[in-house]
């Protein structure tokens, strides 16, 4: 029986392993990690992360090939392909600090296998790493090697949150690169084996070892600077009456540019798409590429310009000050049907309205206490580490206020922002919400859920991105 270790519990190594498990019952898959906490709530059923779909996977077949332990050096020692899905987050001190990636957790990771190993292994990189890093891991594989051999491939995740499974069941493609050798081509086919138990032999594309590598972080610089585009065309339409929705649908009816990903927003989050083009920039700066490095910069640029430009609209809207005035925000995760909070608009968001000494009260359908605690009070990037290894968080943030319940927290609100496209808000009673609201009552909709024109008859002002501006709004200036 073949047997796969994946090495790191989270949001891609849990589901990714769950459907290999699935799909492939002749494997043994076992998921490993160095927190005790993660791996207890994969073998509860309070599973550590929400996924739709998820659960049902996991439990078809936990217990008969799928493994979750903290047992790492068994599984690893006992594996012949090794997955490695550990963070890779942004480094926050030395060397590339704010921009290049800490590849502290996939060393150790690396040397852990080097150490235990008794016989030839595939090393599969799953984490999202900087082009070039097969090179590094090989050489802290090989110089520990005692007559072992390793094939190192790099295999790059493209699933998206929310609908993780989905995606894994039907990928667009599976990238698979390895080296040029009789080796590299014999591991490569031995993995594609691996996904030829349900994907398509067509969508499973090899390559050399620095094309895959390079073509996940081009994957997401290309996302997230299709979602860039929009937003800047939002301030525009903005400012000349163009609705943001018609125009992505008239440019996203051209073949050539396609309709998905064009949705305007308060800006993208995620624990992805900063990270890998802070990274793609600092990799194109080491190779002397400086405009290409200004170009890729600029897709960050324009996300945070979109967060500042929400929060003083918002503000100026409301009289030129928030302070001491309740504001609800309604979703505070990266996108819907996620419980994930890295890299969210909504902390954004709210540190610029607490900044004008707002009163917060938070509902997420998806989201604890805890995490909003701990997002509003942690540095930036410490988020992107292991849980068990993130700062405690310190301090009940000061005017924030969570709530289990969107009535609760518009109740005497002077103005409602709406920060995640959860499906629940598009059917809340906005007549009722209005009622027990202050007056003039604002609605700042940084997803366009909410039908505006139908909020406007019930009386509230409403500011939707990259929508035609009410009266109101457009005599208020909103610097960014
Ligand atoms: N979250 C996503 O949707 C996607 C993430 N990726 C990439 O996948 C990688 C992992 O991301 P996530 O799963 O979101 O992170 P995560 O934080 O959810 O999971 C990483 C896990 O690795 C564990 N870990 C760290 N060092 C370890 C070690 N030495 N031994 C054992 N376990 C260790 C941590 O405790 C944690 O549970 C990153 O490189 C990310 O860029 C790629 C595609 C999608
Ligand atoms: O490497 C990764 O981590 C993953 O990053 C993204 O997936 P994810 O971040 O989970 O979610 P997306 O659906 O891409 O959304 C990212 C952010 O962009 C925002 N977004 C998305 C689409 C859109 O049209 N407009 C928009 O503002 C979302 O609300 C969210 O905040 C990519 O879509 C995945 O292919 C990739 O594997």
């Amino acid at each position: 029986m073949v047997k796969i270790c994946c090495i790191g519990a989270g949001y891609v190594g849990g589901p990714t392993m769950a459907v290999i498990a699935l799909k492939c019952p002749s494997i043994e898959v076992a998921v490993v990690d160095i927190s005790v906490a993660r791996i207890a709530a994969w073998n509860s059923d309070q599973l550590p992360i929400y996924e739709p779909g998820l659960d049902d996977v996991v439990k078809q077949r936990r217990g008969k090939n799928l493994f979750f332990s903290t047992e790492v050096e068994k599984h690893v020692s006992e594996a012949d392909i090794i997955f490695v899905s550990v963070n890779t987050p942004t480094k926050t001190r030395g060397l590339g600090a704010g921009k290049a990636a800490d590849l502290t957790y996939w060393e150790s990771a690396a040397r852990m296998i080097a150490d235990v190993s008794k016989n030839d292994k595939i090393v599969v990189e799953k984490s999202t790493v900087p082009v070039k890093t097969a090179e590094a891991i090989e050489k802290i594989l090989s110089h520990n090697s005692k007559g072992i051999n390793y094939q190192i491939l790099s295999n790059p995740e493209f699933l998206a949150e929310g609908t993780a499974i989905q995606d894994l069941f039907n990928p667009d493609r599976v990238l698979i690169g390895g080296r040029d050798t009789p080796e590299g081509q014999k591991a490569i086919h031995a993995l594609k084996q691996v996904y030829a138990h349900w994907v398509p032999e067509d969508r499973i594309i090899c390559t050399n070892l620095w094309s895959a590598e390079l073509s996940k972080l081009a994957a997401n610089a290309f996302l997230a600077q299709r979602i860039s585009s929009v937003n800047a065309m939002s301030a525009l339409c903005e400012a000349t009456g163009a609705d943001v929705t018609q125009v992505s649908n008239a440019v996203g009816k051209d073949t050539r540019i396609g309709p998905k990903f064009l949705n305007a927003s308060v800006g993208f989050g995620g624990s992805c798409f900063q990270k890998d083009i802070l990274n793609l920039v600092y990799i194109c700066e080491c190779n002397g590429l400086k405009e290409v490095a200004n170009y890729w910069k600029q897709v960050i640029q324009v996300n945070d310009y979109q967060k500042n430009r929400f929060v003083n609209r918002m503000v100026s809207s409301m009289f030129n000050t928030v302070s001491g005035k309740k504001v609800a925000i309604l979703g505070f995760a990266f996108k819907k049907d996620t419980g994930d909070t890295r890299e969210t608009p909504a902390i954004d968001v709210c540190k610029g309205l607490l900044g004008d000494n707002a009163h917060l009260s938070i509902y997420d359908p998806q989201v604890t206490e805890d995490q909003i605690t701990k997002d509003l009070s942690m540095k930036k990037f410490d988020w992107d580490h292991p849980t068990h290894l993130q700062p405690m968080s310190p301090f009940a943030v000061k005017q924030v206020n969570v709530v289990w319940d969107a009535y609760e927290a518009t109740k005497d609100a002077h103005g409602v922002c709406i920060l995640t496209e959860w499906d629940e808000f598009k059917t809340l009673d906005f007549k009722k919400i209005y009622d027990t609201m202050q007056k003039p009552a604002f609605v700042f909709d940084g997803r366009n859920v909410v039908d505006a024109e139908k909020l406007r008859e019930i009386g509230f002002i409403v500011y939707s991105i990259g929508k035609p501006l009410d009266a109101w709004l457009k005599d208020m200036p909103a610097l960014a």
